[in-house]
């Protein structure tokens, strides 16, 4: 098109100034969203608009000026990419050359991609998205066999005519200027490669109204491009663009990430907060992507864009070089030489697939900026919150290492594992020793009546409900303020109430039902499940931004069966802890032991710990001192659950099936009762429990 009017005409810049000057260009910012952007393309616009282009490259600014379309925004972009010398049939960048030099860069990639995965597409026709932010340009492709991401520096925030004078008329920049939605069609773009394309920007602003980034969507057009179908696809994108724009501004980025300064290494990490420090590094120990924290804990890495390397910092002898080689998913201690925050510290290294590579999240913590770290050989004071939980086995210390080191943030923490595990037990910990004044509040998501979890959760304004309190009532959210917040089930909140959970998330804010007014808080989050959740996304019951919004820091608790050394410890602290109001010590034998150790315990650790208080209870009421293997529950001894497969994991459903958990205790309850005479008081006692939950058990296993 355009390359065959360019020829040697020699143009009188002069009158383009004083075109542009002139030119009257709406104030998109006033107008309402839609005005510019809805009119269809049709043939007579697509071909005014070609001629219109032609007539530029023609110098004929008049017949430029009056054109009917393309509109007056279109126009001055257009004149402004000729000034700069950029013609329509120059070829600006190669994708491809792009993708290969960017291709170890993509730790943002992990948030987006479930974001352009939710994109459909027009009957196998590609779409683009770019997201362009004050870091560069980030652009993904869903393609047939997957989705392609790569990193382009363009500086569109920071030097306008560069990127006009690289790609002419976009509509980002469109959008940049308006700071509106904009839709750019066909030739409206300036550049004879972009002729089909059909694309659509918006906005994301920070908290402070600033645009912060601007999402597009594209596709390029096969068909014939007035025809009802293109209007149908162009407005598909549009309206999704929005969508992802409020998406990301709400959800996706909370407000730390933004103040990521620009360089080339500082690519951020969106999922994890500024605090502790992390970097991301390839194999080689060359660092790719830095958070703030970790600008301040490595002060000296160079910030004139060149990336630094780990090694820099690193004794000779280090430990963790061969592990971010070999990939490695483990916590160690190591000497960082870090002037002036040099000193041991404990290291959480993630392994990490970004576009194709390698490369590792290397999370430092215990690491005070001033310079303190743990002394060696040492347990932090945070570790000492997690005597309660018992294990010894590489699989829990690890997890136990875990959250140690996640305790040091603000992140949120999502603890995984099966129905038994002690996730609770560990939030309580995580909780305990992060010196927080306010409380620590857990709420069942699978336990309340669905119709309740709101009012629950968010509370209520007086006068909200009949029956309700007269002066309404505060909800958990605002109970933990200052404190954490534990939501336990978390797989199973119903839908529509993740997205406002998100919210809170994001806002920090919690509205009472029937209220107007909102009130500010702050708390951690803890979320468990023995759900899978990436399933439940896939099937659509889990929401993925509030799944990105909750695991910035995941901890898998592993099943007792995967961990069997521990049963001997676990064994003798219940036999400690059940027996304490009993002077009498009881021993246990070892073919009593050995018929635990053996068992899969599909109910994990609180089956065993009903266990051994149901072979402490009938080994007392025989005036026994030793736990015998007779004591030991049938279901125990008999049931054989058959076992799993590698990587299957039995949930809630499966382990009652095998009549565990609740099976246990049914006939523990049946057996205690019979053998005590039904005396609900003396059954309570020795359970350790309130004589109303024995009443509400007897009811639920119809044993009355
Ligand atoms: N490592 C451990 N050391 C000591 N006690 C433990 C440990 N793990 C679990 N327990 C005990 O097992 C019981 C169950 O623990 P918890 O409620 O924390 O499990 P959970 O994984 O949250 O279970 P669910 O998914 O069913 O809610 C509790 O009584 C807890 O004290």
């Amino acid at each position: 098109m355009g390359g065959k009017f360019m020829q040697s005409k020699s143009f009188n810049l002069k009158k383009f100034d004083d075109v542009l000057n002139q030119m009257i260009v709406p104030n998109l910012q006033q107008a309402p969203l839609w005005d510019v952007d809805n009119r269809p393309m049709t043939k007579d616009r697509w071909e005014t608009t070609v001629r219109c282009k032609k007539s530029l490259l023609d110098g004929d600014l008049d017949a430029v000026m009056t054109s009917e379309y393309p509109r007056a925004e279109i126009k001055k972009v257009w004149i402004e990419s000729y000034k700069l010398g950029l013609r329509p049939s120059d070829k600006t960048h190669d994708p491809e050359e792009d993708m290969l030099r960017n291709e170890n860069l993509m730790p943002f990639a992990q948030i987006v991609f479930p974001t352009i995965h939710d994109l459909g597409d027009f009957n196998k026709i590609p779409i683009f998205m770019n997201i362009h932010d004050r870091q560069g340009t980030f652009f993904f492709q869903k393609t047939e066999s997957g989705i392609e991401s790569y990193f382009v520096q363009e500086f569109l925030f920071s030097n306008e005519p560069r990127e006009i004078r690289k790609s002419g008329l976009t509509s980002h920049l469109l959008c940049k200027r308006s700071m509106c939605p904009a839709v750019l069609l066909g030739p409206e773009h300036y550049l004879e490669s972009d002729l089909n394309i059909n694309s659509a920007s918006a906005p994301i602003f920070d908290v402070s109204g600033n645009l912060d980034a601007i999402i597009t969507l594209a596709y390029r057009e096969t068909g014939i491009p007035w025809e009802k179908d293109t209007a149908e696809k162009v407005s598909t994108i549009l309206t999704q663009v929005l969508l992802l724009a409020h998406r990301i501004q709400t959800s996706i980025r909370p407000p730390a990430e933004r103040d990521i300064p620009v360089g080339r290494e500082e690519i951020p990490c969106p999922d994890l907060i500024n605090d502790p420090p992390i970097i991301v590094v390839d194999p080689a120990g060359t660092i790719i992507g830095i958070n703030p924290a970790g600008r301040r804990f490595f002060p000296t890495l160079p910030t004139d864009g060149q990336a630094g390397n780990i090694r820099r910092y690193l004794p000779a002898n280090s430990k963790l070089l061969p592990l971010i080689q070999t990939q490695a998913q483990t916590i160690i201690t190591e000497v960082i030489c870090s002037p002036p925050a040099t000193g041991l510290y404990s290291v959480q290294i993630r392994p990490f697939e970004a576009a194709g590579r390698s490369c590792s999240i290397l999370l430092f913590s215990n690491a005070k900026e001033s310079g303190q770290a743990t002394a060696p050989g040492k347990c932090s004071p945070a570790a000492d919150c997690f005597n309660s939980l018992i294990g010894e086995s590489h699989a829990f210390r690890n997890a136990i290492d875990q959250a140690v080191c996640f305790a040091n943030s603000n992140g949120n923490i999502l603890l995984t594992g099966e129905s038994g595990t002690g996730k609770e037990l560990f939030a309580k910990a995580i909780h305990n020793c992060q010196d927080k004044k306010g409380p620590f509040v857990a709420i069942n998501c699978a336990a309340i009546p669905r119709e309740l979890i709101s009012s629950e959760l968010f509370g209520y304004a007086s006068g909200s409900f009949t029956g309700g309190d007269r002066k309404g009532r505060k909800g958990k959210i605002e109970m933990a303020d200052g404190g954490t917040l534990f939501l336990d089930e978390i797989g199973d909140m119903p839908y529509e109430l993740q997205a406002v959970l998100l919210r809170v998330l994001q806002d920090k804010q919690v509205t009472r039902i029937g209220d107007h007014v909102s009130h500010q808080i702050e708390f951690n989050l803890i979320t468990a499940t023995n759900r899978n959740l990436k399933d439940l996304m896939e099937s659509g019951q889990f929401r993925p931004d509030l799944f990105y919004r909750i695991s910035m820091f995941p901890i898998n608790i592993p099943p007792l069966r995967d961990r069997k050394g521990d049963i001997k410890l676990l064994v003798s602290y219940f036999m400690n802890s059940c027996g304490q109001n009993n002077p009498e010590s009881l021993s246990i034998s070892n073919e009593a032991l050995q018929i635990l150790e053996e068992y899969d315990w599909p109910g994990n650790v609180r089956q065993l710990e009903n266990v051994i208080l149901y072979m402490m209870t009938i080994a007392k009421s025989r005036n026994c001192k030793v736990l015998l293997p007779e004591h030991i529950p049938n279901i125990v001894i008999q049931s054989s659950p058959p076992s799993l497969a590698p990587g299957e994991a039995p949930d809630t459903e499966k382990a009652d099936a095998y009549g565990t958990i609740h099976h246990v205790e049914k006939v523990m309850l049946e057996k205690m009762l019979k053998e005590f005479n039904h005396d609900i008081p003396l059954v309570a006692e020795i359970l350790g429990v309130s004589k109303s939950t024995v009443y509400r058990k007897i009811k639920r296993y119809n044993l009355a």
